[in-house]
């Protein structure tokens, strides 16, 4: 079942088809399509527990499809053991919410994980000077990269899970609500960042959130999670148009209306 698609390089990085998930009897994706175009910066948004964070999990290989097909990076993934064989996991990386940092590393050797484990060849020096450089391109002060997480601010540590995420550098990035809990210049702040990594080094990006500005800000679309599956794609005008009540509400409800004119601001 590990079978390569067709021409994997053409292929869009991320294809999900007819996915459906659940615990038990509780349904959380039923036929569930999403296709990710190479280069974008695709949002997905939905209700508290309408199941992001269970896709994402899906499509790296951390939860089980009871039904449906999922490829990553030309490769299906759905019903094999990624750590056999395939090597595409070495071509994503992810932040998680909340960082999900070792406590006991530092940063520069949290970084150094993915990369002691994918190329136990390196010298212990290179190693170093490559996660030095992760920690740097994530936007963190080189005195940075021999601290532990504890002695960083919120939005630090998230600075830090980006670093590790980019070990390894990746094709595609997964972030997992990145500004939650940051303050709001913060999250600009890593908006921008997101923006330039995402163009400086070609990636192609999958973002969970629940932030508007991030939406209106970075996302090239959005695709939104409802009814267990992706009701709609597209950019925020696109989703507006299609008239679904719970889009209407999102996109202009107050929260919806004050990051739109803020964007509209911005752009003078
Ligand atoms: N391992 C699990 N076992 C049982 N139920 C689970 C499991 N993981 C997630 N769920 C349930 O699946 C649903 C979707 O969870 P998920 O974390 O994907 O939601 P979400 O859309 O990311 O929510 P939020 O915006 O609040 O983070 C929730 O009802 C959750 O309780």
């Amino acid at each position: 079942m590990s079978g390569s698609v067709s021409s994997p390089d053409d292929a869009p990085p991320i294809v999900v088809e007819g996915l459906g998930i659940r615990f038990g009897d509780f349904v959380v994706h039923e036929n569930l399509d999403l296709t990710v175009r190479r280069g974008e910066i695709l949002g997905v948004v939905g209700g508290s527990g309408s199941g992001k964070s269970v896709l994402m999990r899906a499509i790296i290989g951390l939860q089980r499809a009871s039904e449906g097909r999922i490829d990553v990076l030309g490769h299906t993934i759905t019903g094999v053991d990624l750590d056999r064989g395939i090597g595409v996991r070495r071509r994503w990386g992810v932040l998680f919410q909340g960082g999900a940092l070792f406590s006991t590393l530092t940063v520069g050797e949290n970084v150094e994980v993915a990369l002691r484990k994918y190329y136990p060849d390196l010298s212990p020096e290179l190693r170093q000077e490559i996660a030095r450089y992760k920690v740097m391109l994530s936007g963190l002060p080189e005195s940075a990269v021999t601290k532990y997480p504890s002695e960083l601010s919120g939005g630090m540590k998230k600075r830090a899970g980006l670093a590790r995420a980019l070990a390894l550098d990746p094709e595609l990035l997964f972030l997992d609500e990145p500004t939650a809990g940051l303050d709001p210049i913060g999250a600009a702040a890593f908006d921008r960042l997101t923006r330039e990594l995402k163009e400086t080094l070609g990636l192609t990006v999958f973002l969970i959130t629940h932030d508007l500005d991030t939406l209106y800000e970075i996302c090239d679309r959005v695709a939104v999670i409802a009814e267990k599956r992706i009701i709609a794609v597209g950019t925020i005008p696109e989703l507006i148009a299609t008239g679904h009540p719970w889009i209407e509400e999102y996109f202009n409800g107050p929260r919806g209306r004050a990051a739109r004119d803020s964007h509209a601001r911005a752009k003078g």
